[in-house]
């Protein structure tokens, strides 16, 4: 059978014979812009604006240049593994949704448009703490397909317990702790638009349907919205949480345990001796602390603590094929996609987010294959050389 590289472009020069004027975008940037053409200013800057001045956004996608390919010939390429190993459970590539929340804002379908695309290719979706759609129907809607669950901690300790039950009862397989948004930043755009979804009712889907949050509420959400949403508000974060603090989600899961948004290696190191068991190197797409070190040039530093004792994934820049197999060949066992697949979402739902996947995973495994890697494992810094 043909690579999945190979079998994805056939079918996309075969539709010469009847071309189709709707059809979806194959260039990235393309995406990006339909994206624009279609959102609003509110809910388009929401996804594509990043920290302050947005200079970590593009440090982000900067970083990539910064390492080249060096590609090998005669390595016998025919058939490829692009299949990862994660927690005991294989997946079909080395790729997951990011955890996205508010994706009402994106695409009517939202979540479960996500969600659906993502089962449909076995690519495990991240169901964020943000969703609109409460975790129990995303998990509905996936069936056995593969999904993790993004946990806000925030500061009430009943409502995080919860969490993480209802994610384990629910069918989440691993739980992803995002450490670096505990507040959100300082965002110009939003700011500029005045646009935060929450106060709208988007993007607390788990909260207003938690019995733990809504045994605090006075009146129910469906009764008094407001007062449940600026309860929410005060609840959502926790900035005066600590390492120490670790041990009450493995008292509340037994599920692996992954921090996401670790940059400075001696957090890898602390979070190896707190004993999680994955690590996410990210900056939140440059979401939270602008001028923060970019995601890539974070990761080898990170891998030298790490090694191979724990498997270290990362997010922030992924844009093609070529980026998935650079963050890899640094050390990254797989990588989480953001941005494109919400590009993807606002320009046709569904059908969006898969193909934006698709074509993803097609140009990284033409790219692999003729880069002369043969499986996703071989992958190692001598693939690249540094640009000074
Ligand atoms: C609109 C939007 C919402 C996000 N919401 C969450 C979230 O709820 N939880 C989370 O851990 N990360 C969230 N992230 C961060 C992503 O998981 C990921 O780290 C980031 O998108 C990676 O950067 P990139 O998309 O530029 O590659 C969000 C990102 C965007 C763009
Ligand atoms: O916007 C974000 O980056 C994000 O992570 C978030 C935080 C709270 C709710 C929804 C999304």
């Amino acid at each position: 059978m043909a690579n999945f590289g190979n079998q994805v472009q056939f079918q996309k020069y075969r539709t010469m014979q009847n071309p189709d004027p709707h059809r979806l975008p194959v260039v990235y940037e393309e995406w990006e812009r339909k994206a624009r053409d279609v959102l609003e200013d509110g809910p388009y800057y929401y996804v594509a604006g990043g920290a302050g001045g947005g200079k970590t956004m593009n440090s982000n996608l900067n970083a990539f240049n910064q390492w080249h390919l060096v590609p090998r010939m005669l390595r016998d390429v025919e058939e490829r593994d692009l299949t990862v190993n994660l927690f005991g459970e294989t997946y079909n590539y080395p790729v997951l949704h990011a955890p996205i929340g508010v994706q009402s804002i994106i695409h009517e379908e939202g979540d479960l448009g996500s969600a659906r695309a993502c089962a449909e290719m076995g690519i495990p979706f991240i169901a964020s703490s943000a969703s609109t759609e409460p975790m129990e129907t995303i998990a509905d809607e996936m069936g056995e397909a593969p999904k993790w669950f993004q946990l806000y901690w925030n500061k009430n300790p009943d409502v995080t317990a919860s969490f993480l039950e209802r994610a384990e009862s629910s069918g989440y397989s691993a739980i992803v702790v995002t450490l670096d948004t505990h507040t959100l930043a300082w965002r110009e755009y939003d700011l500029k638009n005045v646009y935060l979804p929450f106060l709208m009712g988007e993007g607390v889907g788990n909260y207003m349907s938690d019995p733990a949050f809504r045994a605090k509420l006075e009146k129910s959400p469906e009764e008094d919205p407001l007062s449940a949403t600026m309860q929410w508000t005060e609840l959502f974060g926790n900035p005066g949480l600590t390492w120490d603090d670790l041990s009450f989600l493995r008292e509340h899961t037994s599920l692996p345990i992954l921090l996401k948004g670790i940059l400075h290696p001696d957090d890898a190191k602390l979070a190896m001796e707190h004993g999680v068991d994955g690590i996410i190197v990210s900056n939140h797409g440059g979401r939270q602390v602008d001028g923060a070190i970019s995601a890539l040039d974070a990761l080898p530093q990170v891998m030298d603590v790490v090694q191979d004792k724990l498997p270290v994934l990362m997010d922030s820049g992924i844009r093609r094929g070529s980026d998935i197999l650079k963050a890899m060949a640094l050390g990254a066992k797989a990588v989480l996609v953001g941005r494109p697949c919400m590009y993807g979402l606002a320009a046709a739902g569904e059908e969006g987010v898969h193909e934006v996947l698709q074509n993803m995973l097609a140009d990284m495994d033409l790219t692999m294959g003729l880069a002369g890697v043969k499986s996703v494992h071989e992958l190692t810094p001598s693939h690249l050389e540094e640009y000074q």
